[in-house]
């Protein structure tokens, strides 16, 4: 049936992103829950995974993508999500600020600021769509900033400034984090901070902030995105705020894909 063609088609090979993501964890388990005994998901990043969705989507031919909402890809691609009747990727996935122990006594205005901040789907896909189309990151993000002062005031308004005091962030390397932290970078520099920005891989990302060296993040998807990490280091992640709600994740594929509507399609 056509189900097999996707397959074959697509020699049963999911284009997925970088392996210690909570994507590519879910995605393991939908193959084992689904059944799809002969599909594989091939690891990879974010980047080569856009890479070979628009290789495909330029020729029409067939791909499936490990996706998340918010991303560019979706104002770039038309694609659509596969029903995940299971719900293995989660319904709607919040995205939280975690620090690490003691953020609040060492760095109070960060935290405070920390605890408010929540900013929705449309802010983070403005400074992820500028990036894409070639703005500096910090430059789409200052823009944003600009253009959405009395956001940026909720959060800030009332927190005395410091003077120089050293802040570490670290996320992982996803578009939707890179927005995230170059704006937050800023919003803490105007503060008085003096910011790092580190890019890590999803499990360094809170094994940092676990054992200290890191101070804080705003890219731990919960509740089942990252359980696993969050899990592990039980006790030693302080689970801050939610700064973003109605974020999602799951295999998606261009709607040209007309066959295919389903994770349970994908069973031949
Ligand atoms: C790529 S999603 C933002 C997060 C994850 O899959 O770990």
């Amino acid at each position: 049936g056509t189900n097999t063609s996707v397959g074959k088609s697509l020699d049963h090979t999911i284009v997925g992103i970088d392996p210690g993501s909570g994507h590519m964890e879910a995605t393991a388990k939908a193959l084992d829950e689904y059944e799809l005994t002969d599909w594989n998901v091939i690891s990879g990043s974010g980047a080569s995974m856009t890479a070979a969705l628009k290789r495909a989507y330029d020729k029409e031919e067939p791909i499936i993508i490990t996706a998340w909402s918010p991303h560019w890809k979706f104002s770039t691609f038309d694609l659509k999500y596969l029903d995940d009747p299971k719900l293995i990727y989660g319904d709607s996935e919040e995205i939280h600020s975690v620090g690490r122990l003691g953020l609040k006594e060492d760095l109070p205005e960060a935290y405070a600021i920390f605890q408010r901040f929540k900013w929705n789907i449309d802010d983070m896909s403005e400074i992820m769509v500028a990036i894409e189309d070639g703005t500096e990151p910090d430059v789409a993000a200052q823009n944003w900033i600009d253009n959405n002062q009395d956001k940026v005031a909720e959060w800030t308004d009332g927190i005395s400034n410091v003077d120089g005091d050293q802040i570490k962030l670290v996320y992982a390397p996803w578009d939707s984090e890179l927005a995230s932290h170059n704006m937050m970078k800023l919003v803490l520099e105007d503060i008085g901070y003096d910011v790092t920005l580190s890019v890590v891989e999803p499990g360094p990302m809170f094994s940092a902030i676990a054992d200290g060296s890191a101070d804080a993040t705003f890219a731990a998807w919960l509740p089942i995105t990252h359980k696993t990490y969050v899990d592990k280091f039980e006790g030693k992640l302080d689970d801050i705020a939610v700064n973003m709600v109605d974020v999602k994740q799951g295999l998606a594929v261009p709607t040209y894909m007309k066959d295919v509507n389903s994770i349970e399609d994908l069973k031949n």
